[in-house]
């Protein structure tokens, strides 16, 4: 089972000079995914125990429109095992002059990768 969100980084998105987004935006939607999976394979939302990898692979802007996706790679007693890679599939125009272009990327970029455990109530 895969889950994915897709969204667009907004102006209040961004954090750091040149509208950069925080890394942490990134693990936010990681978040997101991981309760879902839970939700869809333990009827709970659980709670995120550790990541034991994160890696920021590409800068991400307002205006770009991420997928996050995750899935479940291993199931313990109580803990489950997730992967997680976010993609930009539209990029935003880092251009002054003209603000309002974007372009759909030809093959999505890679931002960020992770893994990590969750755990959920004993059956
Ligand atoms: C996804 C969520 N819906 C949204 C969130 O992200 S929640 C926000 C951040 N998380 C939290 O606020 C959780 C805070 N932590 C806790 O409340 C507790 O740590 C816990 C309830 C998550 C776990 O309690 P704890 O007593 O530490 O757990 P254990 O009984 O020792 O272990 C339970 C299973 O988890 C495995 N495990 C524990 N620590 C780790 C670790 N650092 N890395 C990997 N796995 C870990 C442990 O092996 C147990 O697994 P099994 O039950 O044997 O399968």
């Amino acid at each position: 089972m895969e889950v994915k969100i897709r969204l667009r980084m907004s102006q209040a998105d961004a954090h750091y000079g040149g509208d950069l987004v925080d890394g942490a935006r990134m693990l936010a939607l990681f978040g997101d995914v991981a309760t879902e999976l839970l939700i869809r394979n333990d009827g709970d939302e659980g709670l995120f125990v550790a990541y034991d990898e994160v890696v920021f692979t590409g800068p991400v802007y307002a205006g770009d429109y991420i997928e996050a996706v995750g899935r479940i790679t291993k199931v313990g007693n109580t803990s489950r095992k997730m992967s997680f890679e976010a993609y930009k599939v539209i990029e935003a125009s880092r251009d002054p002059e003209c603000p309002y272009k974007a372009f759909v990327l030809e093959e999505p970029k890679l931002v960020t990768k992770a893994s990590g455990t969750c755990v959920v109530p004993p059956r």
